[in-house]
């Protein structure tokens, strides 16, 4: 059998720090004799400073020829400036609908060990485990026509399109009611259906798929309501469903029910579970290069690429369970510790989880 293939793009302020720390658990596992390969390639304001543009043809040809690719984040106010299409976030938006990774898997994990760092009462999370499946390769995100124009008073205007069309929901609610299927059988669909025809679609659409699952539970919410039950009563939720732009804003409220957005990995698959894995989080420029940022989120994608696209379970569990092991050993990075616990740094917690991964080897 031949080697997995990796892509990894680093990209740019702590892009690189955790994407190094992934590269640690990459290595132990092909010392353990696991059949992966890896090379890295330029995304972002990386690839837009070797090459001239976020996602260039390199990069494109890579990412195509991989079995999955593993990305840290880009961004930064060293490319804030730059005209929008050549600006960092293009790599990202362009590559995911490149390679139409439509599917985007975001759990979201209360872990007992860092109730104190979370802003929530421990009642309100305790044992929390939802998942978000935000549609990634639609919506206002990519609708034609968008930019500037003059309006009739004469003010400069700036415009979006929102859009979706029926297959592209119709395919995103058939990986959230399967995954529900996998889970407690509970799915939130979350729009804004009472003043968007987008939305009103979508609930169309989701409500006809659901016929096709009838022992999946179909609620759904209006994301304005969503936001708030999120954080009155988050254990309400089991899966959520929802589109582009909602779901990249409940994911990063989410993210705060597990105590640090540092903590949140994510899955973005296609129609064949190709993937490319990602923390939710972004570059972080203030805490870059200090060897603070937290690299578990980045890890814990890691564990997703093993579980969806290799389907390997087993180094994905262990690597889950490599993650608690630190944690409850009490190794803490600056955004999840508490007043007065020691604080370690990005490296020093990439090498606690690979010892503890090498431990857990039966
Ligand atoms: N997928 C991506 O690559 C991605 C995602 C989101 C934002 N961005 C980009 O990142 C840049 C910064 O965006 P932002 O500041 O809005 O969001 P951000 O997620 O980078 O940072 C928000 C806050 O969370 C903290 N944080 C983030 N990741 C952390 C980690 N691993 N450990 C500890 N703390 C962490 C940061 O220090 C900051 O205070 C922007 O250019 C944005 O476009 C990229
Ligand atoms: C950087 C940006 C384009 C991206 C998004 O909005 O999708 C990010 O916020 C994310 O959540 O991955
Ligand atoms: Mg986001």
């Amino acid at each position: 059998m031949s080697n997995k293939k990796i892509l990894i793009l680093p990209g740019d302020y702590i892009g690189p720090e955790i994407a190094a720390e992934a590269v640690k658990l990459l290595e132990a596992l092909k010392a353990e004799g696991e059949k992966i390969e890896w090379r890295f390639g330029h995304l972002g304001g990386a690839a837009y400073d070797a090459e001239g543009h976020p996602y260039p043809p390199s990069t494109q040809q890579a990412a195509r020829a991989a079995d999955a690719i593993l990305m840290g984040a880009v961004g930064g106010p060293k490319y804030d400036a730059l005209p929008r299409a050549v600006r960092p976030e293009q790599g990202i938006l362009g590559i995911r609908k490149d390679l139409g990774l439509f599917a985007n898997l975001r759990p979201a994990l209360a872990y007992a060990e860092l109730s104190a760092a979370s802003s929530f009462k421990p009642e309100v999370i305790a044992g929390l485990d939802i998942l978000i499946l935000r549609e990634l390769t639609g919506d206002i995100y990519f609708g034609q026509p968008r930019g500037r124009r003059t309006n009739a008073q004469g003010h400069e205007e700036g415009y979006d399109t929102m859009h979706y069309s029926a297959p592209e929901i119709e395919r995103i609610a058939r990986v959230a009611f399967e995954a529900a299927r996998k889970r407690s059988r509970r799915l939130c669909s979350v729009d804004k259906e009472n003043v968007l025809e987008t939305s009103r679609l979508w609930r169309e659409v989701m409500i006809r798929v659901g016929k096709d699952y009838p022992d999946v539970a179909l609620t759904h919410l209006y994301v304005d309501n969503a936001a708030m039950q999120l954080v009155k009563n988050p254990k309400q939720f089991d899966v959520i469903v929802t589109g582009n732009l909602f779901g990249d804003i409940l994911s990063d409220e989410a993210s705060m029910l597990a105590g640090s957005i540092g903590m949140l990995p994510s899955a973005s698959l296609d129609a064949n579970n190709k993937g490319l894995y990602e923390p939710i989080h972004g570059s972080a420029p203030d805490i870059a290069g200090q060897n603070k940022a937290n690299p578990l989120a980045m890890i814990l994608s890691v564990g997703m690429m093993f579980r969806y696209t290799f389907d390997r379970a087993d180094i994905a569990e262990r690597i889950d369970a490599a993650v608690r092991a630190v944690l409850r050993a009490g190794h803490r990075t600056a955004d999840i510790a508490q007043p007065g616990e020691k604080i370690i740094g990005t490296r020093e917690m990439g090498d606690a989880v690979v010892d503890a991964f090498r431990r857990l080897r039966q």
